[in-house]
C-alpha cells in the first residue's frame, strides 16, 4: 500500500494525527514482505476518514501502527503533537476479532477500559449505550454466549465508552445484519456528531465508507490509492 493523500492539514495548526512517510516491512517466514510505503497523512479533530481496499492490502496493519501497537519500519507517527511510542488511553481501537475479555460480562467489558482510564460511565450513560446497541437483554452474558453481531456491538460500546480523541475501527459492522447495520450507522453518526472525536474506519463496503466518512480513500491490492474522495471540503 502506498498512500499520501493528506500530507498536511493546510490550516497552519497542528493536526491530531500526522503520519510522515511511514513504511512497514514484515519479516515473515518466507522472507521480508513490504506492506506499506511512503504513507503521509494528517487528520484533524472531528474528521472522519474511511479506508476501503481488498483483503491483504495492509489496512489492519496501518491501524495497528496508528494505535501504537506496532512500530513502523520507516517514517514517523505523531499524535496530539507527540511521537507515538505505544498505546495511549485517548486513542481506542475496535479490532476485527473484537478483543473482548472472555471472563467479563457484556456490561463489564463496556465499563472496564473507561474505569481504568478514569472515564467511567454513569448509570444513565451505560443504560443508554446498552439500549442503543440493543444489548440490554444480554448485558449479563459472557462473550462466549454471544452471537457475532452481539460481540461486535459490545466491542463498539466499549470503544465509545472510552470517549477517545481518535477511534480506530477495523470492519466494525461486518458481522451485523442489514437492519442492525443501519441502526448502528445512525447511532454512530449521532455519537460522533456530538463530540470532537476523530475516526478512522476500515471497511470492505463502499456504502459504509460513504455513510461514515467525510473522506474516503480507496486502495488497490497493490500499487496504492486508486481514489481519494472528500465530502464537504
Ligand atoms: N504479523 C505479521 N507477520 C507477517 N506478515 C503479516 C503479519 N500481519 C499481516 N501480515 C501480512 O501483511 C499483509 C497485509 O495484512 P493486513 O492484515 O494489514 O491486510 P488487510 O488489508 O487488513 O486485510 P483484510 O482486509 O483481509 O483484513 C498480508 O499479506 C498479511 O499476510
Amino acid at each position: 500500500m502506498k498512500w499520501s493523500p493528506m500530507s498536511s492539514n493546510g490550516k497552519g495548526r497542528e493536526a491530531l494525527l500526522q503520519l510522515d512517510d511511514v513504511g512497514l516491512v514484515y519479516q515473515g517466514s518466507h522472507g521480508p514482505q513490504r506492506v506499506l510505503q511512503h504513507i503521509s497523512l494528517s487528520l484533524d479533530e472531528g474528521q472522519h476518514l474511511t479506508v476501503v481496499g481488498p483483503s491483504g492490502c495492509g489496512k489492519s496493519s496501518l491501524l495497528r501502527l496508528i494505535a501504537g501497537l506496532q512500530a513502523p519500519t520507516e517514517g514517523q507517527i505523531c499524535f496530539a503533537g507527540q511521537k507515538m511510542t505505544g498505546p495511549r488511553p485517548d486513542l481506542a481501537i475496535v479490532f476485527q476479532d473484537y478483543g473482548l475479555f472472555p471472563w467479563k460480562t457484556v456490561e463489564e467489558n463496556i465499563r472496564l477500559p473507561g474505569q481504568l482510564h478514569h472515564h467511567s460511565l454513569n448509570k444513565d450513560q451505560l443504560e443508554k449505550l446498552l439500549q442503543s446497541l440493543d444489548l440490554t437483554a444480554v448485558r449479563k452474558h459472557y462473550p462466549g454466549e454471544l452471537s457475532g453481531g452481539q460481540k461486535q456491538r459490545t466491542a463498539l460500546g466499549r470503544a465509545m465508552a472510552m470517549q477517545p480523541k481518535l477511534l480506530l475501527m477495523d470492519e466494525p459492522f461486518s458481522a451485523l445484519d442489514l437492519a442492525m447495520r443501519h441502526q448502528c450507522y445512525d447511532l454512530f453518526r449521532k455519537y460522533i456528531g456530538t463530540s470532537s472525536m476523530a475516526t478512522i474506519i476500515v471497511t470492505h463496503s463502499p456504502e459504509e465508507a460513504a455513510a461514515l466518512g467525510d473522506k474516503t480513500v480507496v486502495f488497490a491490492k497493490t500499487g496504492g490509492v486508486i481514489e481519494d474522495v472528500r465530502k464537504n471540503e
